[in-house]
């Protein structure tokens, strides 16, 4: 079941939370809605339940306007972090219980109701635990049961809001490959609420970012990792370097150094930089591709890579983060200098520039785009 939503607001007294959201999800879609706290995700997720109304807008499911159907009209399945199994039932009857709360109608008899949760035990792999209670499973366990009990219903879509958030990282990881998995053999359409970057990369077809209200870009786990929409999306997805620059007349400076560009630009001012630590270039030698100078302050061993900690030495930043294969045939220690090159850098208006004007221009490419070849190749 595709799910479409079409300028959809959300005020909560007088306070706007979701602001005009369009987002299309193809049936048998894993989608991830990832932002920061308070960016409107689970909102976004309960309105898409029917546990919550929008103000303005349209959601349909496969072309039908559900805005006014009750959420268990829907044929929706939920998981919440917090497990929510019923304390007093077995798990065998916590996977049951959605199928003996449907109206007399449509109830499956007793001996397909027990069918369906042996199946759904094999499932997540916990048949021997049947008879046991929650307070008697560890966090891994309550929850595969939760996802047991909204999948026994047979939903069409399945909404998760952080279902992994209270587990630990090694129970985390397997349960979202195990959903992964599973949602390959089901094919349910499902949206899940995270705010793990690592975890919407790696279990969704495609990835929602919001913040305040708004989305800041949807695409493939690759798109927003490798092309970000904005500067938002940039500095959230995972660890960057910040520099300071500024553009004048023809020349990009950072510090005292400068590059010549491929011609002058419309913007002149303050720029700001942002590199990922594995896109430095670093070299023992002083050259033109790389010219800055920084010492080593620490060094950190992180499996197949080296990760450094630099404070630039003559030209005035903050420290950077620069992660290097453990390949390379020496390490410089503690204390050591060497020069890097920041030619894969992003540059935006400065945010302390930004008027309206400049916002139009916000996004000046990357350092490779600017410069002139000869300083490049
Ligand atoms: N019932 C409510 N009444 C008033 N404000 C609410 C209500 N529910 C949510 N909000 C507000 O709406 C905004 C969005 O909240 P929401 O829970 O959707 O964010 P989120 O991105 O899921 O955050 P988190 O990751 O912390 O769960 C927040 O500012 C929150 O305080």
């Amino acid at each position: 079941m595709s799910i479409t939503i079409e300028n959809v607001s959300k005020f909560f007294d007088n306070t706007q939370v979701l602001n005009n959201i369009s987002l299309d999800i193809n049936s048998g879609q894993m989608v991830a809605l990832l932002g920061p706290s308070g960016s409107g995700k689970t909102t976004l997720l309960r309105i898409i339940a029917g546990l919550e109304q929008h103000n303005s807008g349209y959601l349909r499911f496969s072309g039908k306007d559900v805005s006014r159907m009750h959420a268990r009209d829907r044929n929706v399945g939920f998981v919440f972090q917090h497990y929510a199994l019923f304390r007093h039932m077995t798990v065998a009857n916590n996977i049951a219980f959605g199928l003996k709360v449907l109206p007399r109608r449509s109830r499956p008899n007793i001996k397909i109701i027990n069918y369906k949760v042996t199946c759904l035990l094999e499932m997540i792999q916990l048949e021997h635990l049947a008879n046991r209670y929650p307070s008697q499973l560890s966090g891994g366990q309550k929850q595969r049961v939760a996802l047991a009990r909204a999948l026994a219903i047979e939903p069409e879509i399945l909404l998760l809001d952080e279902p992994f958030g209270a587990l630990d990282a090694q129970v985390r990881k397997e349960l979202r490959r195990w959903l992964r998995k599973l949602h390959e053999e089901l094919k349910f359409t499902s949206v899940f609420v995270t705010h793990d970057q690592e975890e919407a990369m790696e279990v969704a077809d495609k990835v929602v970012v919001m913040s305040n209200g708004n989305i800041e870009q949807i695409g493939t786990p690759q798109d927003v990792w490798y092309e970000p929409a904005s500067r938002f999306v940039l500095e959230f997805m995972g660890e960057v370097n910040h520099l300071e620059g500024e553009i004048l007349g023809s020349q990009l400076f950072i510090g005292p150094h400068h590059w010549q560009l491929k011609s002058t630009i419309s913007y002149q001012g303050k720029v700001d930089l942002f590199l990922r630590p594995w896109e430095i270039e670093v070299s023992k030698q002083l050259s033109i591709r790389c010219p800055l100078l920084v010492q080593t302050i620490n060094v950190s061993p992180r499996g197949h890579y080296w990760q450094f900690t630099v404070q630039p030495l003559d030209w005035p930043q903050n420290m950077l983060t620069v992660i290097i294969s453990r390949e390379l045939p020496k390490l410089p220690s503690l204390g050591t200098r060497f020069y890097l090159g920041c030619y894969n850098a992003r540059l935006y208006v400065s945010n302390q520039a930004i008027s309206n004007d400049n916002k139009k221009i916000d996004n000046l490419g990357t350092m490779y785009d600017l410069l002139s070849k000869e300083l490049t190749k």
